[in-house]
């Protein structure tokens, strides 16, 4: 089998005061622990035909995989719970049909169609855990306009590289070909085994806390690259950190501009589901530190103004973004695919979850020209 090289030759955060993972034990775990929920929903969504992921088996820990409630495999959700006849849904880390292709979405604007003279562009995903994005729009481009990042605790970015190692179709995708000798593999992994780097994708073992003490993204982060279009994603993972924090993380990566954002994150727990969505979370030691500060749609839009977007941001939540950005055709196929009777609790669900996106050009740059006409919620 293909392995990935081992080389000692990349050197690690470890030691040189850089952005690297100083992880607490105990609530950290739990909040690391998330990745796998995200990772089990993407795959019951993909075995049941919401998603085309052909890289979902190999990045879910083996033995993990179950089948998701409808409502789960269409939006998102956690735990389940009776309130009358509601039940809040309340997983902190399912990202499955309506997040992902929403996000699939404003990510394909944001780089463009590809072409060979295609001005190159960054993705920085925050908190990125098992997600597959990368290996997607790795196989889907034939020579990548793009440099990826992702961030994470070192936990799962070793788990993460773990996978890779014994998973072919990944090495494929990263053009590791187990017949070159390792010293000339593009492919590098640190020899603790938690960091990554190649021309096209990077994973960093860090804790995203640390980040802001770091001018210099291009020295926090190796391979960063300070002058290219750069969008920052947060699936689900901003919402773990203090609101002063995750602000933090934001502006330190304004350094690299033209900045884009993508947020996706719960709202609304001062409903009845919402309160129970949170008190579910707290039955897991999970605590939402942003949810109650951006509350509500018109509160995430508030984040960005503050933090410098101007009027360069929307969001809208899932029920929206069901309704106005997915084709009546792909609606009609998804309906399909298996029973959902309980369709007032979706609704009710997919009102608790958003999206939320800003944009910052500067100097015409138009990296974020492809998201001005999509079609935003209006209200609160
Ligand atoms: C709910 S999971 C989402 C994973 C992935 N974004 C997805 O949607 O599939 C949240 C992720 O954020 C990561 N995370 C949370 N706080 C972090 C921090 N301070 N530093 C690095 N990663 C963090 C967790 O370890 C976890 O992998």
């Amino acid at each position: 089998m293909a392995t990935i090289p081992n080389l000692n030759s990349l050197r690690r955060g470890r030691g040189r005061g850089f952005g690297r993972d100083v992880s607490r034990p105990g609530k950290d775990q739990v909040v690391q622990g998330t990745d796998n929920d995200a990772s089990v929903s993407r795959l019951s969504a993909v075995q049941l035909g919401y998603l085309d992921d052909p890289y979902a088996t190999a990045l879910t820990p083996p033995g993990s995989a179950t089948r998701r409630l409808p409502i789960i495999n269409r939006g998102r959700a956690i735990t389940t719970i009776t309130i009358s006849k509601q039940r809040a849904i309340a997983n902190p880390a399912t990202g499955t049909y309506v997040r992902t292709t929403t996000i699939d979405q404003l990510v394909t604007r944001f780089l463009g169609p590809w072409a060979p003279d295609n001005k190159r562009k960054q993705i920085i995903s925050l908190g990125a855990g098992s997600d597959t994005r990368v290996f997607r729009l790795l196989s889907l481009r034939q020579s990548p306009d793009f440099v990826y990042h992702e961030l994470d605790f070192a936990v799962n970015t070793t788990a993460k590289i773990r996978a890779i190692r014994s998973a072919p179709e990944l090495q494929r995708v990263l053009g590791i070909d187990s017949s070159v000798p390792e010293k000339d593999s593009p492919v590098k992994v640190s020899e603790a085994g938690d960091a990554l780097q190649s021309p096209s994708y990077h994973i960093h073992p860090v804790d995203l806390r640390t980040l802001s003490s770091h001018d210099d993204p291009a020295k926090a982060l190796p391979g960063v690259e300070t002058d290219l279009p750069t969008l920052l994603i947060s699936e689900c993972c901003l919402v773990y950190l203090s609101p002063v924090e995750a602000q933090k993380v934001v502006l330190w990566g304004e350094t690299a501009v033209p900045l884009g954002l993508i947020l996706y994150e719960p709202i609304r727990p001062n409903d009845a589901f919402g309160e129970v969505m949170v008190s579910n979370l707290a039955a897991r030691e999970i605590q939402l530190q942003t949810l109650h500060k951006y509350a509500s749609l018109e509160a995430q839009r508030a984040r960005f103004r503050d933090q410098g977007f101007g009027d360069g941001q929307a969001a809208g939540d899932v029920e929206f973004l069901w309704k106005k950005w997915v084709s009546e055709e792909e609606k009609d196929r998804v309906a399909g695919l298996e029973m959902l009777d309980e369709m007032e609790e979706w609704e009710l669900l997919a009102r608790h979850y958003c999206i939320a996106w800003g944009w910052r050009d500067q100097d015409d740059i138009s990296a974020f020209a492809g998201w001005k006409t999509l079609e935003a919620q209006q209200g609160g």
